[in-house]
């Protein structure tokens, strides 16, 4: 199974309108994958709190009928990253859209873990609520954006509901690369999963991205990993070493749950 990760760069002399052509553009030139994936809030940037509320979309907004194409006119699964969703009662929320070989939406996630403690996406996005998985032919995907990255319990609540690829659109700032880099790789190791880790490249909001996207292994191992600037990163993925890295190493079988403090 072949995955593209599109580590797209996020400038604000760029409009939002002309990077999603250029998007677009980017996932149609990946014919030869299985599966492309966006980052997180690539339309507006991640930290471009004050364009939000002007650049929110409907679900349906131009953003998904951008990508609904893209993915049917590479013939690819598309993770098409995350953009700023207005929902029926106004409210924002940080979605991503996944899209079958065809176009069609096969998955709609919004973000659970809001990031800016008591200010910008924290203060002006809802939160998600719901766990997301999509089957693909060869492996499940779960879902994840950004600072999810930070919270081990949701990628564990994702492998008990099957996913074997967790896929995690961000949009991490340079500060704090090192950690980007040991939580891909934590994640990955203690859920037996490959992690398919993807940022921007670009500054936003005054704030310098991380880029360097990457791809970890079920061993922990990594495949690879981008630079700082635009790139598409491409690796060749084995589904059946989820499987095999579960049986040799039965881990997640030790789990103890339910233990109580005597406190
Ligand atoms: N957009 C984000 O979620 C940023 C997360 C981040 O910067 C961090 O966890 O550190």
């Amino acid at each position: 199974m072949r995955a593209s990760l599109i580590q797209i760069a996020v400038d604000p002399d760029e409009s939002v309108e002309a990077r999603r052509v250029r998007a677009a553009s980017l996932v149609v030139a990946q014919r030869r994958a299985d599966l492309v994936v966006l980052p997180e809030l690539w339309p507006v940037g991640a930290f471009a709190y004050t364009a939000f509320e002007a650049e929110a979309e409907p679900l349906e907004g131009p953003t998904h009928e951008a990508m609904a194409k893209a993915a049917a006119e590479a013939g690819v699964w598309l993770h098409a990253g995350s953009f700023v969703e207005r929902a029926d009662d106004g409210t924002l929320y940080n979605t991503s859209l996944v899209f079958s070989p065809d176009g069609e939406r096969t998955a709609a996630y919004r973000k659970i873990h809001r990031f800016g403690f008591d200010q910008g996406e924290a203060v002006m996005m809802g939160a998600g609520e719901e766990l997301v998985t999509v089957a693909l032919p060869d492996t499940t995907l779960g879902l994840a954006t950004c600072y999810d990255l930070r919270f081990p319990e949701q990628f564990r609540g994702l492998v008990d509901a099957g996913a074997e690829t967790l896929v995690v659109a961000a949009g991490w700032p340079e500060r704090r690369r090192s950690h980007w880099t040991l939580l891909a790789q934590a994640r990955a190791v203690e859920n037996q999963a490959y992690v398919l880790a993807v940022g921007t490249a670009g500054t936003h909001g005054d704030i310098q991205q991380a880029g360097h996207s990457i791809v970890v292994d079920p061993w922990g191992e990594v495949l690879a990993q981008a630079g700082a600037d635009e790139e598409v990163l491409t690796v060749d993925l084995d589904p059946d070493k989820v499987r095999a890295t579960r049986d040799q190493f039965p881990a997640l079988k030790d789990r103890r749950l339910g233990l109580t403090s005597p406190l």
